[in-house]
């Protein structure tokens, strides 16, 4: 025994790579322990069969989240599976339905969900107004299934739907929007026709083949049934003194058709009696659900605000570096449904067929018939992307729309920059792209050649000095038009200028106008640099003179290094460059 739990002990259970993104170094898997990056607090959330959730809070963002902790030690081997399971799952989940999963860390003993911090369960505001009105329980349901039809599509079964599962988010757009959380029995399938014995749920929940261990995931279509029940009539469809009595009436039972039933619509009553069809095959799927009159009714009219600033971003989106479409996407992850506020709306509304993903079907319909454009700068768009299936995620579709709100999240835009600064040098080379790409990537993630990551850096290294430091990430990620260098071999019909720190420790010089950014004093230090420049002030070098180039023994225009004036004592390198600093950059 002392050796099993030794053994699953040393069991990893967080996977090294992260199965939702082709970017390697999104930074949400973490094998260290949760205290080094975030304090956790004694506020209990909730509790729950693995036990309490935990609010914690980031200690240099102060973001707060919920952390969900299992220990490893000791756990049964079923347990084991389960949380395994879990971990899987929920890693792979990506929808505006969906609690979003920020990081799973694991320690050498314990392992740490950190989840975007909900405000309240459905539960709770069931017991609150008692019974939910037609109109507010359809706009619940809808929501329930947009999530499920995602999971199913996707050969995740859940197998705990209830009320205490579902949470509204925090902010004031996100109130009304429902979270699935609790993984705990999901399961992914092998196929569609998988048969699934084990028993698990909640019991109330929990339909009648799951009872007979012998199920498919429509077994969570039942328990849908069951929450649009509660709410609509506002106590459970299947009662009983004791569980054996709850599950008989599953089994073998009708449900009551009295009390506020009654005054159900008819679309309400039909859409119920077919999710809680004993009879399997009778039973509506998730897309069949989505399709119920009674949801279709109801269903809002897609906003009118898909314009052309959704647009525009997809547009620079698809015209933009790898380097802004990766950082982005990594950006885009390690944000919370509030800080994603209204674009959950723009996603689904181009998703309308209710799949949680975005194929290039719906794409085309939706950009061609609601903005005008051609179906080859759709495809353009689409394949942008980058996906590994032919549908586009959820995640990845709003980082595309995020270019506007980059100043909101500095200490995010931060992290994106240091995941690909592997080394942390305060800048990103070619290498330490190759680098990061490649020691995490394997199988189905994305690696990078040299010769690609050379690209991506030249796509955005304006100054020209083969490192994108912080303020050209961020200028790129914020899209600003920097004009692209000419490639090595146009340089000497094409000249740029370049001005380097002294390197005193012998390093590789580094461009410093970084520290120059957007301040009129910064702008007014450059324009000197270029003065003094142009005067080649330098007594040593006679030749460069009178607008005379310097040439070497070839006759090819040659560098010129010289020292500036006293006050600006930083040296300074003319190639036979023209200027590429950006005059709108420092502006
Ligand atoms: N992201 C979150 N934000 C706020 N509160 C949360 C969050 N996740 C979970 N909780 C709270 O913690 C409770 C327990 O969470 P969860 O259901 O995931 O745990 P569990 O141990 O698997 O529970 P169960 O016994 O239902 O299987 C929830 O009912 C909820 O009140």
């Amino acid at each position: 025994m002392g050796n099993r739990s030794a053994k699953h002990l040393c069991e990893s259970i967080v996977p090294d790579q992260d199965p939702l993104t082709s970017i390697p170094l999104s930074g949400r898997i973490v094998h260290a322990d949760i205290t080094r990056d975030f304090d956790i607090k004694p506020t209990v959330l909730g509790t729950g069969y693995s036990g309490a959730v935990r609010l914690a809070e980031h200690k240099l963002t102060k973001q707060q989240v919920a952390v969900k902790q299992f220990s490893k030690h000791g756990l049964k081997p079923h347990r084991l599976k389960l949380l395994k399971s879990e971990v899987e799952v929920y890693l792979r989940l990506d929808h505006p339905n969906i609690c979003r999963l920020l990081h799973a860390y694991e320690g050498s003993r314990d392992v740490w969900l950190v989840m975007e911090l909900c405000q309240c369960e459905l539960y709770t505001r069931l017991c609150r107004s008692k019974v939910y009105c037609e109109e507010n329980a359809a706009d619940v349901m809808r929501q329930v299934l947009q999530a499920i039809n995602y999971l199913h599509l996707h050969n995740i079964v859940h197998r705990d739907l209830k009320l205490e599962n579902w949470m509204y988010g925090t902010s004031s757009t996100d109130k009304d929007r429902l979270k699935l959380i609790d993984f705990g029995f999901s399961e992914i399938m092998a196929s569609d026709d998988t048969v699934l014995q084990m028993p698990c749920g909640t019991l109330h929940y929990t339909s009648p083949e799951v009872l007979s261990r012998s199920y498919s995931s429509k077994c969570d279509l039942w328990s849908v049934g069951v929450i649009c029940y509660m709410l609509l009539v506002g106590r459970p469809p299947f009662r009983g003194a004791t569980n054996s009595k709850i599950a008989h009436a599953i089994m073998n039972v009708e449900f009551p058709r009295d009390g506020r039933w009654q005054y159900l619509s008819l679309d309400a009553q039909d859409f119920i009696e077919r999710l809680l069809k004993k009879d399997v095959a009778e039973r509506m799927n998730a897309s069949e659900a989505l399709e119920h009159p009674w949801l279709k009714a109801r269903k809002t009219t897609p906003s009118l605000d898909i314009g052309t600033d959704v647009l525009k971003s997809l547009r620079t989106f698809a015209q933009g570096s790898h380097l802004r479409r990766a950082a982005l996407t990594i950006l885009a992850y390690s944000l919370t449904s509030a800080e994603l506020e209204g674009l959950e709306e723009t996603f689904l509304d181009f998703d309308s067929s209710g799949r949680g993903t975005i194929s290039l079907e719906q794409l085309k319909e939706t950009m061609q018939s609601r903005l005008r454009v051609s179906s080859e700068e759709v495809g353009r768009i689409f394949h942008s992307f980058d996906s590994q299936s032919e549908e586009i995620q959820y995640t990845p579709f709003v980082a595309a729309l995020l270019e506007t709100r980059i100043g909101h999240h500095e200490s995010k835009v931060r992290a994106a920059f240091e995941a690909f600064d592997v080394e942390g040098k305060g800048y990103i080379t070619a290498d330490s792209l190759v680098h990061g790409f490649n020691r995490l990537s394997k199988g189905t993630q994305k690696s990078l050649s040299k010769e690609e990551a050379e690209h991506w850096i030249r796509e955005v290294d304006f100054k020209g000095n083969g490192v994108v430091n912080y303020t050209s990430f961020l200028a790129a990620l914020m899209g600003k038009s920097l004009r692209g260098l000419p490639s090595t071999e146009d340089l000497a019909d094409h000249p740029t200028l370049r001005i380097f720190d002294d390197s005193p420790d012998g390093g590789r010089p580094r461009g410093f106008t970084e520290s120059f950014a957007s301040t009129t004093a910064s702008t007014n230090t450059v324009r000197q640099l270029l003065n003094d420049v142009a005067a080649d002030t330098d007594s040593d070098s006679k030749e460069g003179k009178d607008g005379r180039d310097v040439r070497d023994k070839d006759g090819r225009v040659r560098s010129r290094s010289f020292t500036g004036s006293v006050e600006c004592a930083e040296r300074v390198q003319i190639r036979n460059m023209a200027c590429e600093v950006d005059e709108r950059y420092f502006a």
